[in-house]
């Protein structure tokens, strides 16, 4: 049956050039594009691993209809040509991991920003569509952060809802680095908006608000640096793995809503697939009926793990730690993140499915299968050689 758009209207098949698709997003929309389209993908990457599963030239239902380009978009004159050969542009590369923000300012705003200008350029000069990924961290800090502790006012959404087209971007001062990776995100989206606006551009931009999931980021010794720190989610899964305490930065008071990144996935293949009703729009997406300070994740992932690999938590399973000494100078948190979702649910008519305790479920089985032998042996040959 011939698939159609929420107009009715049928569905081409496009040329993708994704940029970042090795990456965790990139990984989980190659999977969708390949399982459920006709489109065809020009992959580009520095790495390739969480998507080599999709890659083997033979005997995958959808052979040929993706390819790999190991291409770092900093210095390749390759970009212009894929960019050209194909009907979209979903632009996902970037360093987005916390830990980088304050410790690596120059590659974040590089990386963010300065690497992200020819890719905006190049599809506005061939009149390519452009999917930029911004993030929620635009926002920054919430208004009602700002207000005394008992008011009344920190209970009313208008203080802490985040809307695209109403709420402003509050950032911390610049000595507090964390906000460098948040800036060149705002200045981006701001340059793709003008390119928009004075040459016609056609853009979509996602802010996507804590999407997670397997294959987010790296277990820590197993499949990325020793003394590397990711997302929470695999901060606190390796602790889970290797039976250590869960870390609650300055003691996990800050609050976010977590989305599970196959619902996720679904909107941005609306936003693909509906350019009349996604260009020109900013769409947070989040699942806002998903809201946990990081101290009551840290417990429900200690809980589901226990059901999940059938081993006793530990006797005291969390331990505060000072954002100084677990990320160094410079670190600062935005307090809380709830999207608005009036945007996307009026252009793409989508809401969030899956609850923060099933998401978890399914991730915790993923990175148990995936990962509890191989820490168990490097965690057995470490014992033997001491
Ligand atoms: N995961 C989330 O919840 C989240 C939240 C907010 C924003 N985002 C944004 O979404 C995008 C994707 O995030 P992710 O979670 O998949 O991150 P990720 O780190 O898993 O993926 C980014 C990918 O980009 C690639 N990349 C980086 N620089 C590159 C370069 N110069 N050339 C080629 N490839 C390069 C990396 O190798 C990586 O595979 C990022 O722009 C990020 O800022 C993600
Ligand atoms: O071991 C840990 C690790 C982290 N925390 C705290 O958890 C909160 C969430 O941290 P994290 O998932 O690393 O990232 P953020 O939500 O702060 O920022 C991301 O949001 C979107 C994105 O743009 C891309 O993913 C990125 O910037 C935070 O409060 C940490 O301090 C912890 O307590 N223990």
């Amino acid at each position: 049956m011939a698939r159609v758009d929420l107009d009715g209207n049928p569905i081409k098949p496009l040329t993708i050039c994704m940029i970042g698709a090795g990456g965790f997003i990139g990984s989980h929309l190659c999977e969708k594009l390949m399982s459920e389209t006709p489109h065809k993908v020009l992959a580009l990457d520095v790495y390739n691993d969480k998507i080599r599963h999709l890659l083997d030239p033979e005997g995958l239902p959808w052979n040929g209809r993706i390819q790999f380009h190991r291409i770092n978009i900093k210095h390749d004159s390759r970009l212009e040509g894929l960019i050209k050969m194909s009907d979209l542009t979903i632009n996902l590369a970037a360093i987005c991991t916390p830990a980088d923000y304050n410790t690596r300012p120059l590659d974040t705003i590089y990386s963010n920003f300065i690497d992200a200008l020819p890719v905006v350029k190049y599809c506005s000069e061939n009149n390519k569509r452009l999917i930029h990924f911004s993030t929620c961290e635009v926002y920054g800090k919430t208004i009602g952060c700002f207000l005394p502790k008992d008011s009344p006012l920190r209970q009313d959404p208008d203080y802490y809802v985040l809307k695209e087209d109403v709420s402003p971007c509050i950032f911390g001062p610049i000595e507090k680095q964390r906000w460098s990776y948040a800036c060149a995100k705002q200045l981006i989206e701001r340059l793709i908006y003008a390119e928009g606006a004075e040459n016609g551009l056609e853009f979509t931009i996602v802010r996507p608000f804590n999407w997670i999931g397997p294959r987010m980021d790296f277990i820590p010794g197993i499949d990325g640096p020793s003394e590397g720190v990711p997302r929470v989610l695999a901060c606190f899964s390796n602790a889970l793995l290797r039976r250590e305490q869960l870390k609650l930065v300055d003691g996990g008071q800050s609050q976010r809503t977590f989305i599970y990144i196959k619902d996720a996935i679904e909107a941005v293949l609306l936003m693909i697939e509906n350019p009349a009703r996604a260009n020109g729009h900013i769409f947070n997406v989040g699942n806002p009926n998903n809201e946990v300070t990081v101290r009551q994740l840290a417990e429900m992932m200690t809980e589901i793990y226990v059901k999940v690999s059938g081993e006793p938590a530990l006797e005291v399973p969390t331990v505060d730690i000072s954002s100084k000494e677990f990320y160094g100078e410079g670190y600062d948190d935005s307090d809380k993140r709830i999207p608005d979702m009036t945007i996307i649910n009026k252009q793409l008519g989508w809401n969030p499915k899956t609850s923060l305790w099933d998401l978890l479920d399914s991730t915790l089985t993923y990175q148990h299968r995936t990962y509890a032998e191989a820490i168990k042996k490097t965690m057995s040959k470490a014992t033997a050689s001491k």
